[in-house]
């Protein structure tokens, strides 16, 4: 018997009005497994990290998180829209990583990292301080745990932000061009950090990215959307090695020629 998928979308839309930006997504990601979603802009590729986060309704089809619903929940043998407690409980296993780092900057990169664990999950202040001082060593930032995030570089405050996501110990994390709002010299720190997330604990992760050379180093698979559809997907070797449909080959010709 084949393991459950850690994610499911099943047949998955996605509409803005007139605009299909997801067209029937079906896409399976196994425990531990780490995916990178790359493609042109507007094919996508945020929304399917976001409706995960469920930050976006979804029109058609449905999510579900090891076997359970996110969308909908089971009433009557049948699936119905999901409440707000449903919701929250099957997101708390989800961590998300924004481009825009998205810190609170009245609180320090330790704020940050205690004030979800004690609000939403009603960690003891001493319990979420360990933990954020481990999560805070992880990334590198112990000795910058009193500073804000003005007081920070970009690299650093996004390294905070991977840091406090994983203080509510979610199960699948989600990365959305992590690295876009950087400069060029602190991206290497931020994949970096990722790396070792990836080495050291049992995360699925999801990663929508630009940086080529790291999504074929890191992912265990790639999928390449386009026009709201994995137009192909496979091991990073195959994908990037030997693409098989023409636009994927366009598209990694035009985003490695420009470098
Ligand atoms: N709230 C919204 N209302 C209307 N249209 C939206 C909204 N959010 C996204 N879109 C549109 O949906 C499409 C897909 O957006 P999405 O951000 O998922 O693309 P993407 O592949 O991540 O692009 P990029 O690489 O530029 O970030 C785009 O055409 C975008 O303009």
């Amino acid at each position: 018997m084949t393991e459950q998928p850690m994610v499911r979308f099943e047949n998955v839309s996605k509409r803005y009005g007139a605009l299909t930006v997801l067209d029937g997504l079906n896409l399976d990601i196994a425990r531990g497994e780490k995916v990178s979603i790359i493609g042109p802009s507007g094919s996508g590729k945020t929304t399917v990290l976001r409706m995960l986060m469920t930050l976006e309704t979804i029109n058609d089809g449905v999510i579900w998180v090891e076997g359970e619903p996110l969308t909908h929940m089971k009433k009557n043998g049948t699936l119905v829209p999901a409440d707000l407690a449903h919701i929250r409980k099957i997101r708390a296993k989800i961590g998300m990583v924004f481009q825009s780092f998205n810190l609170f900057p009245h609180m320090t990169a330790m704020q940050n990292c205690i004030e979800a664990p004690i609000t939403v999950l009603g960690m003891k202040r001493t319990d979420a301080e360990a933990r954020a001082a481990e999560l805070l060593d992880m990334v590198g930032l112990s000795q910058k745990k009193d500073h804000y995030p003005s007081q920070l570089s970009g690299g650093q405050q996004q390294r905070v932000a991977i840091a406090r996501a994983c203080a509510m110990r979610p199960k699948i994390m989600l990365f959305d061009e992590v690295t876009s709002a950087l400069d060029p010299e602190l991206v290497g720190e931020v994949l970096e950090v990722i790396r070792k997330l990836g080495r050291e604990h049992d995360l699925t992760m999801l990663m929508v990215t630009h940086q080529m050379g790291f999504a074929k180093e890191f992912s265990d698979r790639v999928c390449f959307f386009h026009a709201g559809k994995i137009c192909e997907q496979g091991p990073p070797n195959e994908l990037f090695g030997a693409p098989k449909n023409e636009r994927t080959r366009q598209f990694l010709h035009a985003v490695l020629e420009a470098g």
